[in-house]
């Protein structure tokens, strides 16, 4: 799987080092890029009416001359939009000489129904918002609703952010070259990409290796290795032990839905922490799940001196305040001598930080401390995070990396486009997410889930992006109508399959 994600700039990179190294020269990479869309198109709009391909003044626009020709050679009618002319002597300029088509001025722009669109004016080049004769070909395409295929990323989306400069083309495919860039599944751009087809131009992998990416799509390939095996002659424990913190008495659903995603995720014992008051309620609603009471930070440490868990989840329907901080900071400060993997910091739990993040990320920094893997949304993200919040020149990726770095934390900013970075700067960015889970309570199962693989020793990044992925999969399967109390037992049949795809598999115990 070719996971890694390249901004623009690394993919400049790329192409002059390829373009270095040979065989293929500038114009050859031009030409495979520009017949792999038009074989999308042959393949994808054979009956189309007329085919405008719409031409800027760059590399992007380049792709856009040599697709014209052959279209028109394979018969389509083709009329093409330039708007600039291509430098003297860049490859574009070679394309557009190659190409014998009449070039129509992008300022008369017309397209009658039943047509398509290729849009080759901007891709990876893209500097400065889409105005003028380019925005108003825009808003005819999309008034007239034209399929359009896009080169290499919808004119007007950022490769980097996935955000709109401007205006932009809503594709109905995009086709993009060697790798896909941040851009392609960061939102808004993601949605403007339609299908996003990654084209091999025949750059080696190699020229992408010396670049170390961090960056990628999250992908089972990237983490099933890491994915905890159960051994035969393993025991409950030693399948790790998630202690999932209760609220009070009328908020203790949310514990229970993150113990039961951790079970499911496979520790082998889970237990929820529960007030005093709360201890019926909990008992009322639990069978497989073990309860203990811990009212305050005396509670914490008897848990801690027998069986311990090794991963918390502290935050679902917690409550927020100085307990929460208490007891999350006495976690990560009792450190891994006690066997404790990993805290997942959610909702209040990270709330409860607003006002001091800075103890946090001190106590999450310690060379002894357990894994920090906070799960933001949007709105606490801003709370832990205002500064890197209010950067309107960051994208997702970006904060989601800087808060990672600052946090010393593992960070699932979560959103419809969820970014996963780690400390060290690894990031991942999930594309398999579906409306659907969106539901009150999900959140408190993707915490679980974490718990869950961290408490079987899964390091924090891959057990994060793992967690990520394998919510949104089993969301996925069981299609609209999910509440997040269906999402543990869903996470099976993922699990499963997942785990018979493990180059480690063998018959569980
Ligand atoms: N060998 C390779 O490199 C390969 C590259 N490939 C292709 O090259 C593409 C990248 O090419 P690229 O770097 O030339 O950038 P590109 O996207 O054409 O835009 C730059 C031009 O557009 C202009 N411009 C930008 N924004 C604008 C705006 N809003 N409104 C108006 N003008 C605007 C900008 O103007 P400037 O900023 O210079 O003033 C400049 O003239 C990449 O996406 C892929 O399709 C493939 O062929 C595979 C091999
Ligand atoms: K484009």
């Amino acid at each position: 799987m070719r996971l890694e994600l390249l901004s623009p700039m690394e993919m400049a990179a790329v192409d002059r080092r390829a373009i270095a190294d040979g065989p293929f020269d500038g114009l050859a990479l031009m030409r495979r890029a520009g017949t792999l869309v038009a074989a999308e198109v042959l393949v994808r709009y054979p009956g189309a009416a007329k085919v405008h391909v719409l031409a800027g003044p760059g590399n992007n626009g380049g792709d856009g001359y040599v697709i014209a020709g052959l279209l028109a050679e394979s018969g389509f009618a083709v009329s093409l939009w330039t708007s600039g002319m291509p430098r003297p002597g860049s490859d574009a300029a070679l394309a557009a000489a190659q190409c014998r088509l009449e070039r129509l001025s992008l300022l008369e722009f017309t397209a009658g129904p039943d047509e398509l669109v290729v849009d080759a004016l901007y891709g990876s080049g893209l500097s400065r918002p889409v105005d003028g004769d380019a925005a108003r070909a825009i808003a005819l395409v999309e008034s007239l609703d034209l399929p359009v295929v896009a080169v290499d990323l919808p004119s007007g989306v950022s490769g980097d952010s996935g955000q709109v400069s401007g205006s932009a083309f809503r594709a109905a495919v995009t086709v993009t070259f060697a790798r896909k860039k941040p851009g392609h599944l960061l939102l808004p751009g993601r949605e403007l990409c339609g299908e996003v087809v990654l084209a091999d131009i025949g750059i080696d992998d190699a020229v992408i290796g010396e670049m170390n990416i961090r960056i990628f799509e999250n992908d089972p390939a990237l983490w099933r290795t890491a994915l905890p095996v159960a051994q035969v002659d393993t025991h409950k424990y030693r399948r790790g032990h998630v202690g999932a913190f209760s609220g009070g008495p009328s908020s203790t659903g949310a514990a229970r839905l993150s113990a039961l995603a951790a079970a499911r995720a496979g520790a082998g014992a889970v237990t929820v922490l529960s007030p005093a008051n709360a201890m019926q309620v909990n008992a009322a609603h639990l069978t497989s799940i073990m309860l203990r009471k811990v009212s305050d930070a005396h509670d914490l440490a008897k848990v801690q001196a027998n069986h311990p868990p090794s991963a918390f989840v502290l935050g679902p329907g917690f409550g927020i305040g100085e307990k929460a901080r208490a007891f999350a900071l006495d976690i990560l400060g009792d450190g891994r001598s006690n066997g404790v993997e990993g805290l997942v910091l959610d909702a209040d739990g990270i709330t409860s930080f607003r006002d001091e993040p800075s103890t946090l990320f001190a106590a999450a920094g310690l060379e002894a401390a357990p894994a920090l893997v906070l799960t933001p949304h949007e709105g606490e993200f801003g709370r832990l995070f205002p500064d890197i919040a209010g950067d309107e020149t960051l994208s997702k990726l970006d904060k989601a990396r800087r808060a990672a770095s600052l946090s010393h934390g593992t960070v699932i900013y979560k959103g419809a486009d969820t970014v996963i970075a780690s400390p060290e700067g690894r990031a991942a960015i999930n594309a398999n997410g579906v409306p659907w889970l969106a539901t009150a309570g999900s959140g408190d199962v993707l915490a679980g889930i974490v718990a869950g693989l961290l408490a079987q020793g899964m390091p924090a990044f891959e057990a994060a992006c793992a967690a990520v992925w394998m919510h949104a999969e089993a969301a996925r399967r069981f299609r609209p109508g999910l509440i997040a109390d269906d999402l543990p037992a869903a996470l099976v049949p993922v699990l499963h399959e997942l785990r018979g795809q493990h180059p480690k598999a063998r018959p569980q115990g």
